[in-house]
């Protein structure tokens, strides 16, 4: 055979040449020689020792002719030793289906010409006189044809003519590379986790309206491969277009309409009916409700579907995944990537989905990649890639690859790479030591890795194209679409009014709390035991009109001899004891007076206390009650004089709040604030983890919606429940509760729903950052406690050490906190500092957070 060079420039230009080596005499006689027919390519490939250029050589078998089609395709004014013709014109008139692997390799010399063949030529076409293969009268030769990428230091260095050509052509190129032949092109792509290297320089290419079946064991990086075709998974190395450009490229439809995607995982809500999941991908795709009304009556039926008000987690495994599968085919999308959807369907039902995918692929705009364990119903699949431990084995129509290995099925065959692989890579591995896979063998491999081949951009070339697009499609592409938002939004309303249990629980939660920390934060002990030691026994005694003063609701007496007091006390059944000597009375009477008394009068006179202070609260609340008791009777007993025995201080009306102030006005705006905060945390933290695990995040992004829709919507979603949580939480602080409020409402309500909305965006951050529900659990709860302590919520701000108060000062609640107890107990607005840093800051977090958020899912999308 006579070997050509091929070199494939793009998609769209081929220059054929003879490699000069092999017929040095040949160039003069090429432009003479007329294509007789196209010969389709397939299938069989065939590794080349070929010493000069290492390339791979790929022996194309007969598919299809077409004789009509190229007829004038040489072009006079080009270099002698190539010709060009445009893919897009010749053809036209052949199966779209089969275009980008259409190559020629069968010339027939045209009698009328003078051409004289080269030796090597006549003695191969001698050789072949197969009369099925082109005119009786003619000379046909089978060539081989050698792919060799444009930038080939061959074409550079030992053909000026060909570069000039090639220079050419690059001007005349109608369209970017890859867009018309192939739906999908991977070139060399590499993806890792951590050290786990699942795809090995993989190269795939599916053809425009075809249905290329990815087959290979569990464990494969099938999915993976998938998940970096729709762009969910970043790659550490290579380039993939899909319809033409890279996935997310601005202004490509991919991820979005274009492209129907049925993950492994189910990705369904499972508080949807059937009728709500296709609902809510049609508002994605932009699909008025007419249109997804007629596409559900049809999957329903086609799919075999039970009524669409059924709901999801009521269905069976088999029916879920079929719902799934109708979620990627409501668009009517140009490209489908279905990872496995035939697991658990019934055989008739896998015929019919298999029936149905090849007849969507009739019309040639539709391409369809799909995974299945089921290897031979990849038979209906027009091209099949065999893959094992992250490269493609081998590449081609099934009948093809079944043929090559002398296989009867396609397992057969699969099982026969398999070894063959095995056999190679134990070879390999004996000289990687470190087990590393070597390149991949599909039928690009054996090249330059660096290097693009088949017209796939160079990564310059894709960032040029970047640099040229459009800033409008750019902007497009980033601006938030409300159509999104709005399906989104309506989505979380649909999950919630079918959980209106877990939607009262959330409206009341808040309430629930802040009643409790107002009961039991902050109030007076209430009944504790006090021992009454008591020497005096006449009922006039001032001892007992002293006692009588005594709060008793407070502080419960219980009088008891000297010794059994002390001995309860230290047993702990009594928090203090109060002790009366004998003569109390008259000595109390002298120490008012007399100027001048004894010691044994002052001791006599006072009353003794013996307090337990291990619990700090209620001995300064007996400390209290005492003082109050003693004020009380004084004023009783001496009326006018009392100021005799009274402390020369004066306590006068409070500027701010008032004398009864307790602990619990001082926790209230903190604790609620602090509840808005952290119910929002609790709310949002989960969401993205459980969405993500179930594979829903990546189907709403393969579908087009992006990351910052998915912030918003949930935003939005949830202030709409903490909007009812702050009304519910002010109505019972204000009225139920009647804690005080001097300020203005709005500010009070705008600084909790600001502090709400801070706590979804940390949620958000949780949830992007972390993958497993535990661990988000886990982040949420840890700076729970942290963020309350130092926030000033339960104790004030100024009992924190330094430095840990400058830690403090920059929390989201700190500043918050004090600027919600002055607008509620000071009455303070906006012009004052500590209001508006409490906004500020809140503000500032809020921000922080949420583009932390954003830029957190966007990169792990
Ligand atoms: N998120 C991940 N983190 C770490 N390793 C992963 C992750 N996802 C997949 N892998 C690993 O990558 C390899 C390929 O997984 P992948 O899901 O792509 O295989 P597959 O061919 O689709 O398998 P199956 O047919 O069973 O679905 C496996 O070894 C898997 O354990």
């Amino acid at each position: 055979m006579l070997p050509v060079w091929l070199q494939v420039h793009d998609a769209h230009h081929y220059y054929l040449l003879p490699r000069p080596h092999a017929a040095p005499d040949a160039p003069a006689e090429w432009h003479r020689l007329r294509i007789a027919h196209i010969e389709f390519i397939t299938h069989s490939q065939e590794r080349a020792s070929n010493k000069d250029t290492q390339e791979i050589v790929q022996i194309f078998h007969t598919r299809r002719r077409d004789k009509s089609s190229l007829s004038g395709e040489m072009r006079p004014g080009f270099p002698s030793e190539s010709f060009r013709w445009s893919s897009s014109t010749f053809f036209n008139t052949s199966d779209k289906r089969h275009r980008m692997q259409s190559i020629i390799y069968r010339y027939v010399r045209d009698p009328a010409g003078p051409a004289v063949l080269p030796a090597a030529m006549a003695a191969e076409a001698a050789g072949r006189n197969d009369a099925t293969r082109g005119p009786a009268n003619s000379t046909e030769m089978e060539v081989r044809v050698l792919f060799i990428p444009s930038t080939s230091p061959f074409f550079s260095t030992s053909c000026p003519m060909l570069k000039e050509a090639k220079m050419k052509a690059d001007l005349e190129a109608p369209l970017p590379a890859g867009q018309e032949d192939f739906a999908i092109r991977c070139r060399d792509v590499c993806r890792s986790y951590g050290k786990l290297k699942v795809l090995n320089n993989l190269n795939l290419a599916v053809p425009q309206g075809q249905i290329y079946g990815l087959l290979g064991p569990s464990g494969c990086g099938k999915t993976t491969l998938l998940k970096c075709i729709v762009g969910t998974l970043k790659i550490s190395r290579g380039h993939i277009t899909v319809l033409g450009k890279p996935p997310a490229f601005p202004g490509h439809d991919i991820p979005g309409k274009k492209v129907g995607y049925m993950p492994q995982e189910l990705a369904l809500y499972n508080e949807f009916t059937i009728s709500d999941t296709l609902t809510f991908f049609g508002r994605i795709h932009g699909l008025t409700s007419k249109e997804t009304q007629a596409r559900m009556n049809f999957l329903i039926d086609f799919l075999d579907l039970p009524q669409k008000t059924s709901l999801v987690r009521n269905l069976s495994g088999g029916q879920r995944r079929r719902v799934s599968l109708g979620a990627a085919l409501l668009q009517n999308p140009e490209l489908l990537i279905l990872d496995e959807p035939t697991v658990g369907v019934d055989p008739v039902l896998r015929s019919k989905i298999w029936h149905h995918l090849v007849e969507i692929v009739k019309t040639g705009k539709v391409s369809v990649i799909i995974t299945t364990h089921y290897i031979e119903e990849a038979r209906q699949a027009n091209v099949v890639g065999l893959m094992r431990h992250g490269r493609l084995l081998a590449e081609g129509p099934p009948d093809a690859v079944m043929k090559q290995h002398c296989a009867t099925t396609l397992e057969h065959a699969f099982l026969q790479l398999c070894e063959t692989s095995d056999q190679v890579g134990s070879k390999c591995d004996s000289r990687s030591p470190d087990g590393t896979l070597e390149k991949s063998q599909s039928f690009e491999s054996g090249k330059d890795e660096s290097q693009p081949i088949l017209g796939v951009r160079s990564p310059p070339a894709e960032e040029s194209l970047k640099c040229s697009v459009d800033w409008k499609v750019r902007a497009r592409h980033v601006l938030p679409k409300w159509r999104n938002i709005a399906a989104l939004m309506i989505k979380t309303l649909v999950r919630m009014k079918r959980m209106p249990g877990s939607l009262c629980f959330q409206f009341l939660l808040p309430v629930i709390q802040i009643s409790l920390i107002c009961l039991c934060v902050g109030g007076d002990p209430k009944g504790i035991q006090v021992a009454i030691v008591n020497n005096e026994t006449s009922p006039s005694a001032f001892s007992q009109s002293f006692l009588s003063f005594l709060d008793n609701s407070s502080v419960q007496q219980v009088n008891l001899s000297h010794k059994e007091a002390f001995e309860r006390i230290y047993n702990g059944e009594y928090w203090g004891v109060i002790g009366f000597g004998k003569n109390f009375t008259s000595y109390l009477t002298k120490r008012m007076l007399q100027r001048q008394v004894s010691q044994e009068i002052i001791d006599g006179g006072s009353i003794h206390v013996w307090l337990d202070q291990t619990n700090r609260q209620i001995a300064l609340m007996v400390q209290k009650k005492l003082h109050q008791a003693f004020q009380a009777f004084v004023d009783y007993k001496l009326g006018g004089m009392a100021y005799m025995v009274a402390l020369p201080i004066k306590f006068e009306e409070p500027i701010y709040g008032s004398q009864n102030t307790d602990f619990t006005t001082f926790v209230t705006p903190g604790a609620v604030l602090s509840i808005t905060f952290y119910l929002a945390v609790g709310l949002t933290a989960l969401s993205f983890v459980l969405e993500r695990k179930e594979g829903l995040l990546d189907r709403c992004w393969v579908a087009g919606v992006s990351s910052l829709e998915t912030m918003l919507a949930h935003l939005f979603s949830q202030l709409f429940v903490i909007s009812v949580q702050i009304i519910l939480l002010l109505l019972m602080i204000l009225l139920v509760l009647k804690n005080p409020n001097e300020g203005s409402l709005v500010l009070v309500v705008i600084l909790i729903v600001l502090q709400g909305v801070t706590g979804i965006s940390f949620g958000l951050v949780i949830s992007s950052a972390i993958d497993d529900e535990q661990s988000a659990n886990q982040a949420a709860l840890g700076i729970f406690y942290p963020n309350l302590i130092l926030s000033g919520i339960i104790w004030p701000v100024e009992c924190i050490p330094y430095p840990l108060r400058y830690l403090s000062l920059v929390l989201p609640q700190t500043y918050a906190s004090e600027a919600l107890r002055c607008i509620m107990y000071r009455g303070w607005g906006l012009s004052r500092m500590m209001v508006w840093r409490g906004f500020a800051v809140t503000l500032g977090w809020n921000t922080f957070f949420l583009i932390l958020a954003t830029v957190i899912l966007k990169l792990r999308t």
